[in-house]
């Protein structure tokens, strides 16, 4: 097992990478400070890997609740499912919230524990390779609103993070190459080594090789905890982790919550802000050519949809938490491997991106 830290001071919490974690039942109840335990998972993590959990919290009085699977129940009316069971059971301040299973679920749980009470402790137990690389760590939390993705929330961090590689194993191909949507981008904003990498060891992170799979999750978590640590509120470097996500949020929002992965709307997005950085004269036609070929054999969609046009992304990227006083800003690439601050674009090469991406048949 590898264990990072995520260095927030007294927020400080370890990541813990290995296979058949939750087995370990002393990793999980080191963290637990109360009798109470609340356990938040989905219909399809339940059956596969709720009991595991349960096994280990013998000696804890434990409540569970189960959503129903999908990002269009990452919504306030579902997060009511939640306080609901906390205030039934007379859950005190002092009882944690464990949240198991992919990045809705652990997005959802964490909201729901920082704002029960005013705040809880909560425990990431991520069951998907996104979750794994990207959504447990850093402690954004939220649920989505009809007119924009995750726009309700709070930064809240968890006590910890279990990334258990075994529970990998029960992840459909679709899911997993979702989850190398957001390893990609560590490559693409910080670390062009890494991106080299996968580049060179796609196949084996794709047919699930174990070693392959424990390294991009802990290089992944790596990248992300220590931006996390230099920039928790994304006041500055953090809003490079948005990289692809203004063009990609419009894409899960126009087209329907749970039609588009997330990771799938991130490689189409990315492919955008890449076209987009191209034009703006940093990147080369061939660095575009070269991320676009790698989302394509990570088997994920690189173009935009044909449904969306050039003023309906515009209307829907204007519901960004990275604008300012109504402007779009965008994380676009200096090079592979070096993102930029958001940066307003002219309009004439965002609506050439927009019109030109993608849709040349
Ligand atoms: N907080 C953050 O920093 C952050 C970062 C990235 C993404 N996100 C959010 O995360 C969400 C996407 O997360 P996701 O891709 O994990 O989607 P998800 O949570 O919907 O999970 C994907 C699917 O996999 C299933 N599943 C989960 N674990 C499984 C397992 N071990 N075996 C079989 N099936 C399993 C789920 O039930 C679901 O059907 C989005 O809402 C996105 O906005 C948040
Ligand atoms: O942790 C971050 O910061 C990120 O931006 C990670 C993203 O992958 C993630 O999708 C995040 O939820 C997007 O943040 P948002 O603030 O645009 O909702
Ligand atoms: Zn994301």
């Amino acid at each position: 097992m590898k264990t990072l830290q995520v260095d927030l001071g007294q927020r400080s919490y370890p990541i813990y990478i290995g296979s058949r974690l939750l087995e370990q039942a002393d990793l999980l109840t080191r963290h637990i400070r109360s009798k109470q335990v609340l356990i938040v998972t989905n219909e399809t993590v339940a059956p596969l890997y709720l009991q595991q959990v349960l096994d280990n919290l013998s000696d804890f009085v434990v409540e569970t609740v189960i959503l129903p699977d999908g990002e269009q129940y990452k919504t306030l009316d579902y997060l009511n499912r939640i306080f609901d069971t906390l205030l039934t059971h007379k859950f005190s301040r002092n009882a944690s919230l464990i949240a198991l299973g992919g990045g809705v679920i652990g997005d959802m749980g964490g909201f729901a524990a920082a704002c029960y009470q005013r705040g809880i402790p909560f425990i990431q137990i991520p069951t998907t390779l996104l979750a794994q690389v990207d959504s447990s760590v850093g402690g954004k939390t939220g649920v989505n609103h009809p007119l924009g993705k995750n726009m309700i929330g709070a930064f809240y961090q968890p006590q910890c993070v279990i990334a258990d590689m075994s529970v990998l194993s029960t992840l459909d191909d679709r899911q997993l190459s979702a989850g190398i949507a957001e390893v990609i981008k560590y490559g693409l904003i910080r670390e062009p080594d890494f991106f080299a990498w996968l580049e060179d060891n796609l196949e084996s992170l794709l047919d699930r090789d174990v070693e392959a799979l424990a390294h991009a999750v802990e290089r992944s978590c790596r990248n992300k905890a220590e931006v996390v640590a230099a920039d928790e509120k994304e006041a500055d470097v953090r809003a490079t982790l948005n990289l692809g996500h203004t063009f990609g949020h419009a894409i899960e929002t126009g087209m329907g919550y749970g039609s588009y992965l997330h990771g799938e709307a991130v490689a189409i997005g990315t492919c955008q802000a890449a076209d987009l950085s191209r034009r703006k004269g940093w990147l080369t036609d061939a660095d575009v050519e070269r991320i676009i070929r790698l989302f394509k054999r990570a088997r994920l969609p690189v173009e935009p949809p044909a449904a969306l046009d050039a003023n309906r992304f515009i209307e829907l990227m204007a519901v960004d938490k990275k604008n300012v006083d109504g402007n779009i800003r965008l994380i676009l690439l200096k090079s592979i491997g070096e993102a930029t601050l958001p940066v307003g674009v002219e309009k004439a090469l965002l609506v050439a991106t927009l019109n030109g991406y993608g849709r040349k048949g």
